[in-house]
């Protein structure tokens, strides 16, 4: 964004574009970010949506490409001012194997990194997650902390551990001279749970409750309080740090900012149900129907039975000993860095994200008849 006559014609490059959270972002930059002249769309499987972006006034570019694949990533960013990098193979259930959510998460993050370097492209936005920071293996709670908060971060898990070496190599990269001469401005967002319109998992124990007759059964105690934010919010602190980037890159570079909004503290469940029960589902216990012993113990059968027939079909069920002890510990965040930093105040209201995302659940329902 060199002179101000650039500045005026912006090209956005979003990696994972057509996935939940990008498709809000991409959404979003057409309505909310006027400076914008093409918006590129990396994805590996592009949505047909897209097509009905292409009759605005900003050039919307379709590239479907592979962020493991360093020349396809260094194609699509050549002229691109500015990437926000979404892309990533979020899996927390055992799907895909280690060595594939390595590949994408941390080598495809260094592929965008270097295209960055090699193309000139001054501003990194990377999606990073909570998960960096935990819940970490020892359970530790994290209880409304914020960025500073010490914490022992560890990792077994191959979904969180390639997240936090992708947000190292993307804040460590802050600062690196990029073809030009100018220097790399990264940052790095991290949501805890998103929810929102196409979240799958939200659907997923909808069908569910469906399915058992209208009921879910509690299993996590309520006092366990699980962070979530709006999506609608998430994509907008992405655009905002792209638009901010710039001005403020030396209070910005290389800093992390926990993603929230004004989304109450609950338990996963009891959160799940704001939504759920006003779709006509019922969460059946004021307490966990199953002591937890025995849903450790039917967490790792469940690890056991997909492993002894993966060679056969693949079991990922939702309850693994990684899941639930995500879910059954506490980790939420209270933390006021982005506005203090870049002027972010959420652009939905809790009631707004609310309704929105039962609007859409009920919207399932209808199609689901
Ligand atoms: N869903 C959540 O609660 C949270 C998600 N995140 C992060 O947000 C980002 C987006 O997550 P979601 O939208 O939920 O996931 P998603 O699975 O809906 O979207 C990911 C997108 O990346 C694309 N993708 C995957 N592998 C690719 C590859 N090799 N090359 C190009 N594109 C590829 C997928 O096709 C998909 O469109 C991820 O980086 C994730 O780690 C962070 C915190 C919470
Ligand atoms: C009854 C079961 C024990 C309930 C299982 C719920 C789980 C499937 C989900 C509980 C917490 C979720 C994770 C959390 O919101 C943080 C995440 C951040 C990310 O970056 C990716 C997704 C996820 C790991 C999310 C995945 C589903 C849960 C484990």
């Amino acid at each position: 964004m060199a002179n101000s006559a650039q500045a005026q014609k912006l090209v956005y490059l979003v990696t994972g574009g057509c996935g939940f959270l990008g498709e809000h972002v991409v959404r979003m930059l057409l309505q909310q970010e006027p400076r914008l002249h093409e918006l590129r769309i990396f994805d590996l499987h592009l949505g047909p949506w897209l097509e009905e972006l292409k009759t605005g006034p900003v050039q919307v570019t379709a590239i479907q490409g592979d962020v493991t694949q360093a020349h396809e990533v260094a194609a699509a960013m050549a002229g691109a001012h500015v990437v926000i990098h979404i892309a990533g193979l979020v899996d927390v259930f055992g799907r895909a194997s280690p060595k594939t959510i390595h590949e994408v998460n941390v080598q495809g993050t260094q592929n965008v990194i270097e295209a960055c370097v090699q193309t000139g492209t001054q501003f990194l936005v990377y999606t990073s997650s909570m998960e960096v920071v935990g819940p970490n293996i020892k359970g530790h709670p994290f209880y409304r902390g914020n960025e500073d908060t010490p914490y022992e971060a560890a990792h077994k898990h191959p979904y969180p551990r390639s997240k936090a070496l992708a947000e190292r190599l993307v804040l460590e990269a802050n600062g690196r001279k990029v073809q030009g001469g100018l220097s790399l401005v990264t940052c790095a967002l991290r949501p805890t749970g998103i929810y929102g319109e196409g979240h799958q998992i939200m659907r997923d124990f909808y069908h569910q409750g469906l399915r058992l007759g209208g009921r879910l059964f509690r299993a996590i105690p309520t006092s366990v309080e699980h962070g979530r934010v709006y999506v609608g919010n998430v994509a907008w602190m992405h655009v905002l740090v792209a638009r901010e980037l710039e001005p403020r890159a030396a209070l910005m570079g290389g800093q992390v900012y926990f993603c929230y909004d004004k989304s109450p503290y609950k338990s996963y469940e009891d959160f799940n149900m704001e939504f759920l029960g006003p779709c006509g589902l019922r969460l059946v216990g004021t307490r966990p129907l199953l002591p937890y012993w025995l849903l450790v113990l039917l967490a790792t059968l469940n690890a056991l039975l997909q492993w002894l027939l993966r060679p056969l079909l693949l079991y990922a069920p939702l309850l693994n000993p990684y899941t639930l002890a995500v879910a059954n510990t506490t980790f939420t965040v209270s933390t006021n860095k982005a506005q203090r930093h870049f002027g972010y105040e959420p652009l939905f209201s809790w009631e707004d994200s609310r309704t929105r995302t039962i609007r859409w659940v009920q919207a399932l329902e209808s199609s689901a008849r």
